[in-house]
């Protein structure tokens, strides 16, 4: 099954657009979890499995477990994700761009040592940058468009030829790129305009939306601007706001509540939503 496929089932399967971002901190980790060997995994698995009722992906963030040394755990993590929750599909955040032949080390490494079912790419390096990963015709491939910081204006608004440079990436993917269908884009909740201009520019692509929850996005400006007509379309992300509710012995459950009120949120907002598959959540 395709990376697209896994992600439609699992909106619908979840009734959720919502993607937990595990940007592992250990400065703020629980009480009971600091000094452990293995506390980034344990975290990570922790607040998973507790929100994966609510959620439609998983994100881990690399750098974070990279300056940990911690890159064994991630691989435990996307093993256990893997496992535990076969049908929510995993995004590797990695923001990776670099010439062909150490892009296809950076997909070896996404795709086989970590086994994830899409990875975050950079598009600054053109076509040649991206051909590796179109060689996993079933993964996909998230390429950044409008990022959700301050200073992603000093590039991606550039005007290149009568359009800003972020629109002109929207159509690079959907037009070249996009040809087995794997592609999707980042823009940020924090620029919802900005957010529909890319949904009108790409159709029906899978957009990863980060911005809302600690960075202050408007979740029903978001959902208005970048779902598609059938109510999906975006992986809508929460990193901080979910992992941090609570630094206490009860820091499951409060990120599970923080996860599920998010949904909901989300939820009110779409134009149209799918029932539940199973049992009330
Ligand atoms: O690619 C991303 O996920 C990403 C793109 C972007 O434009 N902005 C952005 O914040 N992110 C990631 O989203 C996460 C932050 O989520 P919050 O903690 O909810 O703000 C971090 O892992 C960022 O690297």
């Amino acid at each position: 099954m395709s990376f697209i496929q896994k992600l439609e089932q699992a909106w619908a399967s979840s009734d959720s657009l919502l993607t937990v971002g595990l940007d592992p901190d250990p400065a703020r980790f629980p009480a009971g979890l600091r000094g452990r060997r293995d506390a980034i995994f344990e975290f990570c698995a922790g607040i998973a499995d507790a929100c994966a009722p609510y959620a439609s992906s998983f994100k881990p963030q690399i750098a974070y477990f990279a300056a940990q040394r911690a890159e064994d755990q991630l691989e435990a993590l996307c093993a256990h994700l893997r496992t535990r929750h076969p049908d929510i599909p995993i995004v590797l955040d990695a923001k990776r761009g670099d010439i062909g032949s150490t892009a296809q080390q950076y997909a070896i490494e996404a795709f086989e040592r970590y086994g994830a079912d899409a990875v975050t790419v950079s598009p600054y390096m053109g076509s040649d940058s991206i051909e590796p990963y179109l060689e996993w015709p079933d993964r996909g491939i998230l390429v950044l468009c409008r990022t959700s910081n301050p200073g992603g204006s000093d590039l991606q608004f550039l005007e290149v030829e009568g359009e800003p440079l972020y629109l002109r990436v929207a159509g690079l993917v959907a037009d070249r790129w996009n040809r087995h269908g794997q592609c999707g884009l980042v823009v940020g909740a924090t620029f919802p305009a900005e957010l529909a201009a890319v949904r009108g520019r790409v159709g029906s692509m899978p957009l990863l939306v980060p911005g809302i929850g600690a960075q202050g996005g408007d979740i029903p400006a978001t959902v208005e601007a970048g779902c598609t007509a059938g109510g999906t379309g975006m992986m809508i992300n929460s990193a901080r706001a979910i992992l941090y509710a609570s630094g206490g012995d009860d820091w499951r459950e409060a990120a599970a509540a923080a996860a599920r009120a998010t949904r909901d949120a989300i939820n009110a907002a779409r134009p149209v939503s799918a029932p539940p598959s199973g049992t009330s959540r």
